[in-house]
C-alpha cells in the first residue's frame, strides 16, 4: 500500500488514476510515500525519511525545496504544459482588458446613479475616458517561449500582431512549435525597446528575479501593456507602480495581487487565476498522478525537475530503483555489489541530470535484503528500492 499526502484542492479525476486497494489518500499523511500539491509551499515541511516522490500538479516548482529533496533522493515532478491553454487565455484575456481599459470602465459602470435614462447619459459622455487600442499590427514580446509561451505567442501572430520572442534556452520541441513569423530577440533589451505589449513565461530563478526593474523600464517605449502571469518576483511592483507614473508603462495586468497594486486604476491584479480551470486542474492532476504511480510502482521517471526520464520495459524477476548522486565509479560500485551478491543484471538503464544520477536494473534473481543494504551504503547512494 503506498501513502500519498496531498496539499491544496486536486482534481478528483486525478486522484481517481490512484486504486484505492493500492494507494491511501489523505491530507494529512506525515509519513507518506509521496506528496502531491499545487502551489502549498512545501519549504518548511518536515519531510520524512519514507519519501519517494513530490508532484507539483502545475508547472512552477519554486514552492518546492528541489535542492534539498534531491540531496535525500526525492525525485520532484511538475506537468509540463498541462496548465499552459488556461493560462495563454488568460494572458489574451489580459491583454484586450489592457488595452480597451475595460477594468476602469466596469469600476465607472457600477459607480453611476440615477435613473436609467440618465446612466445611459452619463455612459455616453463619459465613455471617452475609457478609449483604447487595438491589437493587430502592435507588437508583443513574449519573455520565455515554454509551454505557456509558445502557445500565446503563436495565437497573438493569429490576432494579427508582430510578436518577438526571448528565451535563450528554448528547446528543440518549443522551437518546433512557434509559428515561424515569430521574430527572435538577440536580448532582451531589443524585445524591451521594440514591444507595445511584454509578458513573461519564466520560472522565478536566481536570474529572472526583478527581471523587469527601474533600469529595464527605462527601455521600455511609452504607454506598453506588461503583463506578469509567472511570478511576483519576477517584477519589480515599485518599479513598475512608477513607471504607470511616468507613462512608461499604460496598464499593469498581473496574477500576484498586493497591497501596494490593489489602490491603482491601472492596475489590474487576479488572484493567481491563471490555471485555474475545469481542464487544466484535471490535465495537471492526471498527469501528476500517472508520473507519480509509474515511479512508484515501476520506478520509471518522466517530466522530474531533478532527475532524468528514465522508462526501462519490464524484463528479469526484479527491478532495482537507484537514485544516487552523479559521481564517478558509482556504477561500478553497485555492479560490484551486486556481482558479490550473486545478482545478474539482465537490463540496465542510467542517466543524470545535473549532480543527480538514476540506475534502474531489471535483474535475474532475487535480491536479498542485506543486498539492498550494501547497495544503500555505497557512498553517494540516496535511495534504493527493489520493485
Ligand atoms: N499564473 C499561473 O497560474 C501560472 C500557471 C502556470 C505557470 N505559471 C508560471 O509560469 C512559468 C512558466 O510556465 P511554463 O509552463 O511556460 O514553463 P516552461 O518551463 O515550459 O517555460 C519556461 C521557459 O522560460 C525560459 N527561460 C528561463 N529563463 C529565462 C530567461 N532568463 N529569459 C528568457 N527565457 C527564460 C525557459 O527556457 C523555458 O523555455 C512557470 O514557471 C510558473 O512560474 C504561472
Ligand atoms: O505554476 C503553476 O502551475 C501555477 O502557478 C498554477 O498554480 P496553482 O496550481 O496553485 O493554480
Amino acid at each position: 500500500m503506498y501513502t500519498i499526502q496531498t496539499f491544496n484542492a486536486i482534481s478528483p479525476k486525478g486522484l481517481e488514476r490512484l486504486p484505492r486497494d493500492r494507494y491511501s489518500i489523505s491530507d494529512s499523511a506525515p509519513d507518506a510515500d509521496a506528496i502531491i500539491l499545487r502551489s502549498y509551499k512545501l519549504h518548511d515541511y518536515p519531510f520524512s525519511d519514507n519519501l519517494l516522490a513530490v508532484g507539483r500538479a502545475g508547472s512552477g516548482t519554486n514552492n518546492v525545496p528541489v535542492e534539498k529533496l534531491s540531496g535525500c533522493g526525492v525525485v520532484v515532478f511538475n506537468a509540463p504544459g498541462a496548465n499552459s491553454n488556461a493560462v495563454k487565455e488568460l494572458v489574451i484575456a489580459g491583454m484586450l482588458m489592457g488595452c480597451r481599459n475595460i477594468g476602469p470602465a466596469i469600476d465607472f459602470v457600477n459607480g453611476l446613479q440615477g435613473s436609467d435614462e440618465e446612466m445611459r447619459v452619463a455612459a455616453e459622455t463619459g465613455k471617452k475616458r475609457f478609449r483604447g487600442f487595438e491589437l493587430p499590427g502592435k507588437t508583443l514580446g513574449v519573455v520565455g517561449l515554454g509551454a505557456i509561451g509558445v502557445r500565446i505567442a503563436n495565437t497573438a501572430r493569429s490576432l494579427g500582431m508582430n510578436v518577438i520572442g526571448y528565451d535563450p534556452t528554448i528547446t528543440i520541441e518549443r522551437a518546433w512549435q512557434l509559428n515561424a513569423e515569430v521574430e527572435a530577440a538577440a536580448n532582451i533589451d531589443m524585445l524591451l525597446a521594440q514591444s507595445d505589449f511584454i509578458t513573461f513565461h519564466v520560472p522565478l530563478v536566481d536570474s529572472t528575479r526583478n527581471l523587469i526593474n527601474a533600469t529595464s523600464l527605462a527601455k521600455l517605449k511609452d504607454n506598453v501593456v506588461l503583463l506578469n502571469f509567472a511570478r511576483n518576483g519576477i517584477v519589480d511592483e515599485s518599479a513598475v507602480l512608477a513607471g504607470l507614473e511616468s507613462g512608461k508603462v499604460y496598464t499593469y495586468v498581473c496574477d500576484f495581487p498586493s497591497n501596494a497594486l490593489r489602490t491603482n486604476p491601472r492596475v489590474i491584479a487576479l488572484p493567481h487565476l491563471g490555471a485555474s480551470t475545469i481542464e487544466a486542474e484535471d490535465n495537471c492532476a492526471i498527469m501528476i498522478a500517472d508520473q507519480i504511480r509509474d515511479y512508484l510502482e515501476n520506478g520509471n521517471i518522466s517530466n522530474s525537475v531533478n532527475l532524468p526520464n528514465v522508462k526501462l520495459p519490464r524484463t528479469g524477476l526484479a527491478r532495482i530503483s537507484l537514485v544516487n548522486q552523479n559521481n564517478p565509479d558509482m556504477l561500478g560500485k553497485i555492479s560490484h555489489v551486486l556481482g558479490q551478491s550473486g545478482v545478474n543484471i539482465a537490463h540496465m538503464l542510467n542517466d543524470s541530470k545535473g549532480n543527480m544520477a538514476y540506475t534502474l536494473m531489471d535483474v535475474d534473481s532475487s535480491v536479498s535484503a542485506e543486498t539492498l543494504a550494501t547497495l544503500k551504503s555505497i557512498p553517494g547512494v540516496l535511495k534504493v528500492r527493489l520493485l
